[in-house]
């Protein structure tokens, strides 16, 4: 593992501190060899530290995500409590496109770039994942269950759309027919967003034409369900499912990444949806990068303090 650590901070919004949010980005695993601890300089908080732009986050990234290519399976992740910037890491404004933009656009740079001797096909797919259940977010069925299963490529959801695309611009148009569909479960866009886990993954078939030689690779983008105390919560009914449910996925998610870093026998990966879905894109062979997103404010320092020893034990 190379071990590196950022501290991201200095972003206003609408706070009242100023400072704004800070995230830490931990590189979990990866292959290549990488393997091992990591030194921690940072770590989180957002206050004082210098600001990362989007591009710089995006730099720290780059080579993980561009790796896909090369037939590993990728998977980026942003963590953090209700409002603490994981959309805004992942997605970005206007003004400043954040990890999920950059990153589709390099992919497709890239494959123009090795045209000359590589073939890729790629396909896309866009679920969310709330209250332990999968859905389509490109091709919502109705009741239709959709269920994780194995196959000769590794885990798959069964009956989930795969959109086959060859540009950046056929991927955009895709993702915002997609946050339509996800807007449709509940009038309040934020507070649904932050109730579900949402996946977006690109499937890399590549083939070097001279040589014959394939290569497989996945790329999930995790834009994970904000992780809040019950006891903060006050929540009732419905709000208290959702709560438990992020709840138990994050923490199944905690013991999956703490046992395949830990190289133990058997890794949990049935115990929640989440890390179903991303199985064979969690430890082994594949690269896993958090991004640990945590507020500047002094009420919510309770919640950060988690989200630090969450980020502390996954790495
Ligand atoms: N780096 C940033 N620069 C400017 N604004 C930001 C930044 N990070 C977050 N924000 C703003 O803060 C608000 C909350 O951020 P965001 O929606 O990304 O949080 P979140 O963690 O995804 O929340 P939720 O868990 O509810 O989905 C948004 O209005 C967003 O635009």
């Amino acid at each position: 593992m190379e071990g590196w650590w950022k501290e991201r901070g200095g972003q206003g919004g609408d706070q009242e501190v100023e400072g704004g949010r800070g995230a830490s980005l931990g590189e979990l695993g990866a292959g290549e060899g990488k393997g091992g601890g990591g030194g921690a300089e940072g770590g989180g908080g957002g206050g004082g530290g210098e600001r990362l732009t989007e591009g710089q986050v995006f730099e720290e990234v780059e080579a993980l995500v561009t790796s896909v290519l090369d037939g590993y399976n990728v998977c980026i992740f942003a963590y953090g409590q209700t409002g603490s910037g994981k959309t805004f890491t992942m997605e970005g404004s206007n003004q400043e496109k954040g990890i999920n933009p950059r990153t589709l656009a390099r992919l497709f740079e890239m494959i123009a770039n090795k045209s000359q001797d590589f073939t890729y096909t790629v396909e896309f797919s866009i679920l969310e994942i709330y209250n332990e259940e999968i859905k389509d977010l490109l091709e919502p069925g109705g009741n239709k269950k959709l269920e994780v299963r194995q196959g000769p490529d590794g885990n798959y959801v069964q009956d989930l759309f795969l959109a086959r695309v060859s540009s950046y611009e056929e991927v955009i148009k895709l993702w915002s027919k997609a946050r339509d569909n996800r807007t449709t479960f509940n009038n309040n866009i934020n507070e649904h967003s932050s109730r579900s886990h949402l996946v977006l993954s690109v499937y890399a078939r590549g083939e070097n034409r001279s040589t014959g030689v394939q290569s497989y690779g996945k790329l999930h983008l995790v834009d994970l369900a904000g992780s809040e105390r019950l006891s903060r919560t006050n929540a009732t009914g419905d709000r208290l499912k959702e709560a438990q449910n992020i709840n138990k996925s994050l923490s199944a998610l905690g013991d999956v990444i703490a046992a395949a870093a830990g190289k133990q026998g058997h890794i949990p990966y049935r115990n929640s949806k989440l890390t179903h879905v991303l199985q064979d894109s969690l430890g082994q062979d594949s690269k896993t990068l958090m991004i640990v997103q945590s507020s500047p404010l002094v009420r919510d320092v309770g919640e950060s303090i988690c989200s630090l020893q969450f980020a502390t034990r996954a790495r």
